[in-house]
C-alpha cells in the first residue's frame, strides 16, 4: 500500500510542522508578553522616579530653539534657575541634559557622586567624528584611564612644576618683550602674542621644540586650533540631528572634520620627524614618551597613534585658549584698574626690584598678584559651564533622579557668585584673598577648573604660566588705554566653551 504509506508520512510530517509552528507562537506569544510585563514594570518603577524641572520642550527639537546659536548661554541658565530652582533639565530628542547651579548642589555632583558622572558624552554626532572616543577630554572607561595617567606623567616629566620649564616660560616671555618693545609704545591688540606664546609651551612639552611666531606651519596650526576651539561646541544641531550635516549649506560638520584633518597631517608629521631621531636612552618630549611606550615590549600600558594625535589635540584646546585667553582678562583688568596694576607692580618690585627675573620660589611672597589673579579667574569664569559630563551610574540630587546617560553641565560661574559662600560676590576685590596673617587664603566655592575625577590636568601648567607672564611683564611696562580711546568694557561673551573679553588695545609704557 505505497499511496496510504506516503500520505501517511504525509500526514505524520504536517503533524511535526504544525506543533513546531504551534511552538513558535507559543514562544512569540510568551515572549510578547515578557516583554509587555517587562515595560509595565519599567514604566510603573519609573513613574515613582522625579525628573528637574525645565523649560518646555517642543515635540522632537526639545528646547533646541531656546539654546541653539545663543550667545552667552551662561546667562539664559541663570534665568532659568530662578524659576526653576538649582537642578533644571533641558532635552533634545530623545537626550536629557541637566544643568546645575549654585556651589552645594555642583560640589555634590562632582564630588560627592563624581563616580556617577565620570563620563563626557562622547555620542554627540561632530564631538564623536572628532574626537574618535581616544585621547584623554572625550573618551571614556579603560581608554580615559589610561591616557589621564599617561598624560599626567608625561606632563610631570616634561616639567610642570620643574626648572626647566619655568626657564623655557620666563624666555618665552622675553620673547615677548621683545616684540613689545618692537612696537615703541604704539597701540597693540596682545591676543596673538598671549596666543603665540601660550601655545609654544605647549609645543615645547608636546615636539620639544618651539616655533618662530613668524612660522608659516605654526600659524596654520593655530587658526586650525582657532577655528576647532569656537566651533566645535556642544549646541550644534548636528549633534542631535546628524543628518543636518548633509542638509545644512555651509556644511560646519564637514568643515571642522575636514579641520582636523590638517592638524592630524601636521602631528602625524612631528611623530615620523621624532621616529627618525628617536633614542631610546633620551626621551625629549611627549612624543618621544609615546614612542618609547610603543617600543617597549615589557610595558602592558599601550598608546595608540590615534590616541596620541588626540591627546596632543586635546592639551592644545585645552590648554592654548584657555590660559592665553584668562592671560588677556589679566591685561583688561590691569588698564581698566590701574590703582590695581599699581599694587601688583609696587608688591613684584618688593620682592624682585632689581630686575631680576621673577621665578615660582616668589610666589608665596607674591600675595596680592596671586590674589589679584585669582580674582580674575573668579570673576571672569573662563568657562562659565563647565564642559559636559554624562551619567554613567543612575542618581539622586536635590531629591530629582538624573538617568543613566543623561549630560550634566555644572554652571561653575554660579558658584563664583554664590552669596552663601563669597561676601559682595559681584565686587572686585583681589584682597579676599588676603588672610589676617598675609598669606594666601583658599576659598572652597572657587573651581575655575572643575572638580572631582575629571578635574581639569593643567591647573599647575596654567598657574606657572599666569604667573610667570604677569610677574615678569608688569616690572617692565605700565599697561594702559590708548589715549582717546573707550575703556573697553568687562563685559565679555561666551563663544563656543570659553568667555571672550572684547577686542582691546593696549599702550605699554616702558617703566
Ligand atoms: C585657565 C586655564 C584653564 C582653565 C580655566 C581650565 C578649565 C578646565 C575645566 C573647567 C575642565 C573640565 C573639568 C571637569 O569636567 O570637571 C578642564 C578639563 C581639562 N583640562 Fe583644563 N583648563 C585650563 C587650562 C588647561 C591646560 C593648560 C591644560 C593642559 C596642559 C588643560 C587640560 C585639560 C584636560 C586634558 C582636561 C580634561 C580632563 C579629563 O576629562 O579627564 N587645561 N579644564
Amino acid at each position: 500500500m505505497p499511496v496510504l504509506d506516503i500520505s501517511l508520512k504525509n500526514f505524520h510530517l504536517d503533524m511535526i510542522d504544525i506543533r513546531q509552528q504551534a511552538n513558535v507562537r507559543t514562544a512569540l506569544v510568551f515572549g510578547a508578553s515578557f516583554l509587555g510585563i517587562y515595560w509595565a514594570y519599567r514604566q510603573f518603577s519609573r513613574r515613582h522616579i522625579k525628573l528637574p524641572p525645565g523649560p518646555y520642550a517642543f515635540p522632537i527639537v526639545g528646547n533646541m530653539p531656546q539654546l541653539a546659536g545663543v550667545v552667552d548661554p551662561w546667562k539664559v541658565f541663570l534665568r532659568h534657575r530662578a524659576k526653576y530652582g538649582d537642578v533644571v533639565m533641558y532635552s533634545v530628542g530623545s537626550l536629557k541634559m541637566v544643568v546645575v547651579c549654585g556651589y552645594k548642589t555642583i560640589r555634590e555632583v562632582l564630588i560627592d557622586k563624581g563616580h556617577c558622572v565620570s563620563n563626557r558624552p562622547n555620542w554627540l554626532y561632530i564631538i564623536d567624528k572628532l574626537f574618535n572616543r581616544s585621547g584623554v577630554f572625550w573618551s571614556n572607561g579603560e581608554t580615559w584611564k589610561n591616557m589621564r595617567r599617561f598624560t599626567l606623567v608625561t606632563l610631570r616629566d616634561f616639567g610642570v612644576g620643574k626648572k626647566s620649564l619655568e626657564e623655557r616660560i620666563q624666555e618665552e616671555c622675553m620673547i615677548m618683550v621683545e616684540q613689545i618693545d618692537k612696537k615703541k609704545g604704539q597701540a597693540f591688540d596682545p591676543k596673538q602674542f598671549l596666543a603665540k606664546a601660550v601655545s609654544n609651551i605647549i609645543c615645547t612639552i608636546v615636539f620639544g621644540t618651539r616655533f618662530d611666531h613668524n612660522d608659516p606651519e605654526f600659524n596654520l596650526l593655530l587658526d586650525h586650533l582657532d577655528f576647532l576651539f569656537k566651533n566645535a561646541g556642544v549646541a550644534v544641531p548636528e549633534n542631535f540631528f546628524p543628518f543636518m550635516a548633509k542638509l545644512r549649506s555651509n556644511k560646519p560638520a564637514q568643515k571642522m572634520i575636514d579641520n582636523d584633518t590638517e592638524i592630524q597631517k601636521f602631528v602625524l608629521r612631528k611623530i615620523e620627524e621624532h621616529r627618525r631621531s628617536f633614542d631610546p636612552t633620551l626621551t625629549r618630549d611627549f612624543i618621544d614618551m609615546y614612542l618609547k611606550v610603543c617600543q617597549d615590549e615589557t610595558e602592558t600600558f599601550k598608546v595608540s597613534e590615534k590616541d596620541v594625535f588626540r591627546v596632543t589635540v586635546d592639551l592644545f584646546l585645552a590648554g592654548s585658549e584657555t590660559t592665553a585667553t584668562s592671560l588677556r582678562w589679566v591685561m583688561l583688568y590691569w588698564i581698566r584698574y590701574p590703582e590695581i596694576q599699581e599694587r601688583c607692580y609696587q608688591n613684584i618690585m618688593e620682592v624682585a626690584g632689581d630686575g631680576r627675573l621673577v621665578n615660582l620660589t616668589d610666589k608665596v611672597d607674591l600675595v596680592y598678584l596671586m590674589g589679584f589673579l585669582n580674582e580674575v579667574l573668579r570673576v571672569v569664569c573662563i568657562a562659565p559651564t563647565s564642559p559636559p559630563r554624562a551619567v554613567n551610574e543612575e542618581f539622586k540630587v536635590n531629591g530629582y533622579t538624573l538617568e543613566k546617560d543623561t549630560m550634566v553641565l555644572c554652571h561653575i560661574k554660579s558658584a563664583h557668585f554664590d552669596p552663601d559662600y563669597w561676601d559682595n560676590p559681584e565686587e572686585f576685590n583681589p584682597d579676599r584673598w588676603i588672610g589676617p596673617d598675609g598669606k594666601l587664603v583658599k576659598h572652597r566655592a572657587f573651581m575655575p577648573f572643575g572638580a572631582g575625577v575629571r578635574a581639569c590636568m593643567g591647573e599647575s601648567l596654567s598657574y606657572m604660566e599666569l604667573f610667570l607672564f604677569a610677574a615678569n611683564l608688569l616690572p617692565r611696562y605700565q599697561f594702559k588705554v590708548p589715549d582717546g580711546r573707550k575703556t573697553p568694557s568687562l563685559e565679555g561673551k561666551q563663544t563656543g566653551v570659553t568667555m571672550q573679553p572684547e577686542q582691546y588695545d593696549v599702550i605699554a609704557v616702558p617703566r
